[in-house]
C-alpha cells in the first residue's frame, strides 16, 4: 500500500509538479509522501495489533505539518492517506469506517514516538528513504523493521522503482526515461517495483513484484526467493554506494576499491535499494562512510540488515561488529562506517583494506 501511495505522489511530483517539497531543519527534503506513509503504516499497525501494543520509532514528526501555514499540506497528506486506506481491502486489510480527519492523521504520525532501546518489541520505520531520490524521480524505498530485544527480526523494503533487471538501476536519465520505456509495447513484461522481505533466522529472503492487474492489486502473488551474488573475486565485484558525496565519501571508497582490486564502476543508488541490490545479487559490496560527527539512524539500516543476512550476506561496521539497534534512534558505537557484502571472503578483504587506509584518510 505504501509503495503504491508513493508511486502516485512521485508521479504527480514529476509530471504535474504539484507536490510541495519542504525543507527540514537540516535542509533535507520531506514531502507529502513521507508523512502519508508514516500515518498509513502507523494506522494499519495500530489496527492490526491494538494501539496500546504498537511502539514505532520513525523518521518524521508533525512539527512542520502542524504549523498554521501548512493547512494545505496537511489536507494533502490526509487526502493521500485516505486514498491509500481506501485500497486496504485489496490487501486483506480492514479500512477505517470513515475517512480519517486531519487530527487523526496527525495523531497517527505523532504516535510514532517510541525511543527504541534494548528491551521489548518496537517497529522502525523510514517512510521514504532516499527522499532526495524520490523528489528527483529516481530510486527510494519504504523501510519497515521489527526489533525484538535489540535485534532486528523482520525487515521489509518497498522499492517502487527497483527494476527487475539490474541494468535498469544505473539508468542515466531517471524516472522520465523509465516511464517512456514503460509506455513502449515491448515493455509489458518489465515489472517496475518490488517488495523485498525477510524474517530473521529463516534462511530465506523474498522478493514480491508490485503488480497491478486491471486496477486490482494482486496480493499475495509470486514471491520468489532471492540470494546474494556468488562472486567473491574482487576483480568481478561491484561496489554499491550512496549517490551523494555528502552522505558517504566517494574518494575514500574509491581508494579502498582500488586497493582491494575492484575494477567495475561503482553503482550509485539512492536509499536502501542499495541493501536490496546486495540481497538480490545485483552488487557485491555496499559501503557508507559518513563524515565525522554524523550519527547514522536505525531506520536507515534495520530492514536492510535482516534482508541481506537472510539472503546469505554479511553486514557489520568497519570494525567487523554487528550494527547496534538497541541504544535508541542512533546506531550508537558505530565503528567508522557500514560495510555489507555478499560473503565473508569479500567482507574480510574490505575490512582489512579499511584498516590499512583509515589513518591516511581525512574522514
Ligand atoms: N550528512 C549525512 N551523512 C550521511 N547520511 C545522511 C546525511 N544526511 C542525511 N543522511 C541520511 O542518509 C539517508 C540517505 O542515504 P543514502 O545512502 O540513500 O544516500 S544517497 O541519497 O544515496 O546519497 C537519508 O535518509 P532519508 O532522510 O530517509 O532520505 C538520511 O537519513
Ligand atoms: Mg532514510
Ligand atoms: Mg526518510
Ligand atoms: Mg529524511
Amino acid at each position: 500500500m505504501a509503495s503504491l501511495l508513493c508511486r502516485r505522489v512521485q508521479e504527480s511530483l514529476i509530471f504535474e509538479s504539484n507536490v510541495n517539497v519542504q525543507s527540514k531543519e537540516d535542509n533535507s527534503p520531506v514531502t507529502v509522501a513521507d508523512w502519508s506513509v508514516q500515518a498509513t503504516v502507523s494506522w494499519v499497525l495500530s489496527q492490526a495489533f491494538g494501539s496500546e501494543n504498537v511502539f514505532i520509532v520513525a523518521e518524521e514528526d508533525v512539527e512542520t505539518l502542524s504549523r498554521c501555514d501548512s493547512v494545505g499540506l496537511l489536507d494533502a497528506v490526509a487526502k493521500t492517506v485516505n486514498d491509500s486506506l481506501a485500497e486496504a481491502p485489496s490487501f486483506g486489510i480492514r479500512p477505517p469506517a470513515a475517512p480519517l480527519n486531519t487530527s487523526e492523521v496527525l495523531e497517527a504520525i505523532s504516535r510514532c514516538n517510541s525511543p527504541g532501546g534494548p528491551t521489548g518489541r518496537f517497529w522502525v520505520l523510514d517512510p521514504v528513504d532516499g527522499t532526495l531520490g524520490f523528489v528527483r524521480g529516481d530510486q527510494y524505498a519504504i523501510a519497515l523493521a521489527l526489533i525484538e530485544d535489540g535485534e532486528p527480526v523482520l525487515g521489509v523494503l518497498g522499492c517502487p522503482n527497483y527494476p527487475m533487471k539490474k541494468e535498469w538501476l544505473s539508468y542515466q536519465n531517471g524516472y522520465q526515461r523509465i516511464v517512456s520505456r514503460l509506455a513502449s509495447p515491448s515493455s509489458t513484461s518489465w515489472n517496475r517495483g518490488c517488495v523485498i522481505y525477510a524474517k530473521k533466522a529463516s534462511g530465506v529472503a523474498w522478493m514480491q513484484p508490485l503488480l497491478e492487474k486491471e486496477k486490482k492489486f494482486v496480493w499475495p502473488n509470486s514471491a520468489r526467493e532471492i540470494k546474494v551474488s556468488t562472486i567473491d573475486n574482487p576483480a568481478l565485484a561491484t561496489l554499491c554506494e550512496p549517490v551523494e558525496k555528502a552522505n558517504s565519501s566517494h574518494s575514500f571508497t574509491a581508494g579502498l576499491a582500488h586497493s582491494v582490486g575492484l575494477r567495475n564502476e561503482p553503482l550509485r543508488v539512492y536509499s536502501m535499494v542499495k541493501y536490496a541490490a546486495i540481497a538480490r545479487g545485483d552488487a557485491e559490496i555496499f559501503m557508507k562512510f559518513a563524515r565525522a560527527g554524523y550519527k547514522e539512524k536505525i531506520w536507515d539500516h534495520a530492514a536492510g540488515v535482516v534482508i541481506i543476512q537472510e539472503a546469505g550476506g554479511v553486514v557489520t561496521d568497519a570494525g567487523g561488529h554487528p550494527l547496534c539497534f538497541s541504544r535508541g534512534m542512533y546506531l550508537e558505537g558505530l565503528d567508522r562506517g557500514i560495510i555489507a557484502s555478499s560473503g565473508a571472503t569479500l567482507h574480510e578483504k574490505i575490512i582489512r583494506a579499511v584498516d590499512a587506509s583509515w589513518n591516511s584518510s581525512s574522514l
